[in-house]
């Protein structure tokens, strides 16, 4: 019998509870300043990967407020890469989905005043261009095998991301990947679809876990009470993926958790 190939561990979860949401926001956001000055610096460009989600868009918001800070220290945005953990299928002009909303947050500011090309940012597809969410998902997985490198971990055709933000719902799911939906298990894939979300919209496309495990840091942003059962199972020993998927939300280096005392208030 051969041994089959052994994967490196994923780095396991450490937890940073903050008094308020807005201490999160700022040390996340100052975190993605500095990481992608880095990966800019020494590996020659830089790949973020953002989230929808409250937190996830108050992070891009304080960005934006550090950025017109002086003294700030920034990445040269013309290497630095956008890309996506989930979508709501919706028209482009749709002010609920994610990339709408973080383009209102921070990238307008960014592609209009700070020359960050409007071709580093991956959105993913809308529903003018993908008539369901599995043609989204194909097209999306074609646009990250555009821009992949040897990827040794997996063997998924995919950038290397640096750094990948992730909102926590109060039902445990992160991305587009819910409890109990047959997304959470695809490994083959790098994008897959929602067709039935119980979080409206009903269409959605996400990374798979397999694609959201190659990623160098892995941040949870999880603010508010609302969040706190589902925080605590999510850390705790034993609790399956198909309950709380969050459990599988985990960085090739780094995963940490970045939770504000309500939504750390059930963490034993
Ligand atoms: O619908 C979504 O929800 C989650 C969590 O959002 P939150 O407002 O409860 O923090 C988000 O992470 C995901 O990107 C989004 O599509």
């Amino acid at each position: 019998m051969t041994d089959s190939p052994q994967q490196p561990a994923l780095a396991a979860p450490r937890t940073e509870v903050y008094a308020e949401k807005d201490q999160l926001v700022t040390v996340v956001a100052e975190r993605l300043l500095a990481v992608l000055v880095d990966a800019a610096r020494h590996q020659g460009d830089a790949h973020a990967v953002l989230t929808g989600g409250s937190a996830g868009v108050a992070v891009l918001a304080k960005v934006a407020d550090l950025l017109a800070q002086p003294g700030t220290e920034t990445p040269p945005w013309h290497k630095v890469h956008f890309w996506w953990g989930d979508e709501r299928l919706l028209p482009s002009d749709d002010p609920e989905r994610n990339a709408q909303q973080a383009h209102e947050a921070l990238l307008d500011v960014l592609i209009e005043q700070h020359g960050l090309p409007e071709s580093n940012v991956h959105q993913m597809p809308v529903s003018e261009d993908a008539a369901d969410p599995e043609i989204g998902a194909e097209i999306y997985a074609t646009e990250l095998q555009a821009h992949a490198e040897e990827n040794g971990r997996s063997g998924l055709a995919l950038p290397r991301f640096d750094v990948l933000l992730l909102g926590v719902g109060p039902d445990g799911h992160v991305a587009s990947l819910f409890p109990g939906k047959a997304s959470l298990h695809v490994t083959e894939k790098t994008t897959t679809s929602e067709d039935e979300s119980p979080k409206p919209p009903l269409q959605r496309i996400t990374l798979t876990f397999p694609a959201i495990q190659t990623a160098e840091r892995v941040w949870m942003v999880v603010s508010g009470a609302d969040k706190a059962e589902a925080a605590a199972k999510a850390l705790a020993p034993g609790t399956e993926v198909t309950e709380i998927p969050a459990v599988e939300a985990r960085g090739a280096r780094e995963t940490i958790w970045h939770l504000d005392h309500a939504a750390a208030s059930k963490l034993s």
